[in-house]
């Protein structure tokens, strides 16, 4: 840096927050930095849709790809690799207080991602074809997407434990 400006740098070791990693990691780290928030228990959640050609990124970086790219430019990203395959993930994370680890729930659909056909209002869910079906998420109604998606199998594995701890 010193070569191409005239400012002074000096190194200091800081330890920041940078929210990178696997969307376990990631979750992980929300949950329990909001837990430093509140005396109350959190629940946080965080979405991932993974490339298998990519070895699942985008992942948890999924919202500034769509973002750049939208969801065209997502299928652009597969469209010159053999291997369209990718899964979308929902991750629940509970944490009783800010001294306790939290508990993921992980709620995942195995899919492929396709050129982008549907109602265009949601996220990702254009290129989104899971398994099994012929529409994508943003084809199908909403009911059918709920009685399928990442998110409420992550919700149902969150509700079975909350039942059980009650
Ligand atoms: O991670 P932070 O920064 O809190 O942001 P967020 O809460 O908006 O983002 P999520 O992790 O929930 O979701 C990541 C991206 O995926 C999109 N997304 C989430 N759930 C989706 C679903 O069921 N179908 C399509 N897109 C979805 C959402 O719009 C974001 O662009
Ligand atoms: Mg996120």
């Amino acid at each position: 840096m010193e070569d191409v400006t005239n400012f002074e740098f000096d190194n200091l070791k800081l330890d920041l927050d940078e929210y990178q990693g696997t969307p376990e990691e990631i979750v992980t780290k929300k949950a329990k930095l909001a837990a430093t928030h509140t005396d109350n228990p959190v629940l946080v959640e965080d979405v991932s849709l993974c490339f298998n050609a990519y070895k699942g990124l985008p992942g948890p970086y999924i919202k500034d790809f769509l973002k750049q790219l939208g969801t065209e430019g997502l299928y652009k990203m597969v469209s010159g690799f053999d291997d369209h395959t990718a899964y979308a993930q929902c991750i629940f994370a509970y944490c009783e207080n800010k001294d306790s680890e939290p508990v993921l729930f992980v709620g995942k659909n195995e899919g492929k991602i396709v050129e982008p056909r549907g109602d265009t209002s949601f996220g990702w869910d254009p290129v989104f074809l899971p398994d099994g079906y012929e529409q994508t998420y943003a084809e199908m109604d909403k009911a059918t997407k709920n009685s399928i998606s990442h998110r409420s199998r992550s919700v149902a594995k969150l509700k079975e434990y909350l039942q059980t701890e009650e």
